[in-house]
């Protein structure tokens, strides 16, 4: 109840503080003109759908189920449907360890069984780094190990959990996101950088390759050649080159982060979650293979499930019936 009642007046802010707002200045506007963007302003699809509120949201911890959170920060905007999941090592410029990437599937799958939350920002802690990767103190032989001596890669199972959730993940970059980082945003639906964000692999300079998706993701965001050249010189790229390399969704200033990102989770919490939801998993099911295409055909699943002609089956066994399916269409 109290949630719900938060939950309102949450929206009724937002409604309230909507401002006609410009888009950042490192994003639509750079390439149309402004007679044009009055144009769109002025359209009726404009007016129907209006300005999307960029104030900030009010973030409330949650979720450690008695567990408290040490090396990510877990949140929820207070009245939305936006999580934020922060890796909270600064002083490791954000490195991961199989404790941190243990606590983000929590998160994760806290996110995903939330029927409030259509959105998930995830970001590092503090300016400097959004996430370096492994934890390379940490490095055996056999992965990365933390707690016990056995030696983990669980960032691939994270990587995954990212793929297959049906809701959009943001990734929110401040600072460096290298290595392992590099990867995390790159699988990420969206990402929305500062005007200080680094991009780049460094695998091969410290003995790494991620040759999954960390190989494959890139190729698709930036071709095989550009992905080549990440690869093979490791050279870092700042977010100017990292927008034009088509790496990343938008660049805004450091200060503007954060509430250029809620803007685009209110933007996409405005649309229609299945929509969003099937075109995530149309958009990953090409190169995830049969992974892919389960999850792409669970949808067809899900909402089949809604249909009256599905019911029928259903009832019908549930009846010891024959079902009757004749008075369902054969569609063209
Ligand atoms: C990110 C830097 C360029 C930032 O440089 P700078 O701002 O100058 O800060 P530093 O002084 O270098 O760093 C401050 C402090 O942080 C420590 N630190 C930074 N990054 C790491 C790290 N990745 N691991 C451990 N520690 C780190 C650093 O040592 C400093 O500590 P002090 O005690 O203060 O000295 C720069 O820091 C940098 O280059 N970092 C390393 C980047 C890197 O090479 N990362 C690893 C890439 S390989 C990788 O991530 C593989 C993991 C992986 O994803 C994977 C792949 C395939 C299968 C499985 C897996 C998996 O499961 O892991």
């Amino acid at each position: 109840m109290e949630f719900k009642a938060a939950r309102r007046v949450g929206i009724l802010s937002m409604h309230l503080k909507t401002v006609s707002s410009e888009r950042s200045s490192a994003g639509l506007h750079r390439w149309i003109t402004s007679s044009d963007s009055s144009k769109i302003k002025s359209s009726k699809y404009h007016q129907v759908h209006g300005d999307v509120s960029s104030h900030p949201a009010s973030w409330r911890a949650c979720c450690d189920d008695g567990h408290p959170f040490t090396d990510i920060i877990y949140e929820k905007a207070i009245g939305e449907g936006i999580a934020k999941i922060t890796i909270n090592r600064p002083e490791r410029r954000n490195a991961f360890r199989p404790q941190t990437l243990n606590e983000m599937t929590r998160a994760l799958n806290d996110a995903r069984n939330d029927i409030e939350i259509g959105v998930i920002i995830l970001t590092g802690k503090g300016n400097k780094a959004f996430c370096s990767g492994g934890d390379q103190s940490l490095r055996g032989s056999q992965g990365y190990s933390d707690h016990d001596s056995t030696g983990r890669l669980n960032v691939l199972d994270v990587q995954v959990q990212i793929r297959r959730l049906p809701k959009p993940v943001i990734a929110m970059v401040a600072g460096y996101a290298v290595g392992g980082g590099h990867v995390l945003h790159m699988v990420c639906d969206l990402t929305i950088a500062a005007d200080n964000a680094v991009f780049g692999q460094t695998g091969p300079k410290v003995g790494s390759f991620d040759a999954g998706y960390g190989c494959s993701t890139m190729s698709r965001l930036i071709g095989t050649k550009r992905a080549r050249e990440m690869w093979f010189l490791c050279r870092f790229y700042n977010a100017k080159e990292a927008m034009q390399m088509g790496l990343i969704n938008t660049v805004v200033q450091l200060d503007k982060l954060e509430q250029e990102t809620v803007k685009w989770s209110r933007e996409i919490l405005k649309n229609s979650p299945t929509a969003i939801r099937i075109c995530k998993s149309a958009l990953n099911a090409v190169d995830d293979g049969h992974a892919g295409l389960q999850e792409l055909s669970g949808n067809a699943t899900l909402l089949f499930y809604g249909s009256e002609e599905a019911d029928e089956g259903k009832n019908a066994y549930l009846q010891r019936r024959r079902p009757d399916f004749s008075k369902f269409p054969r569609l063209p």
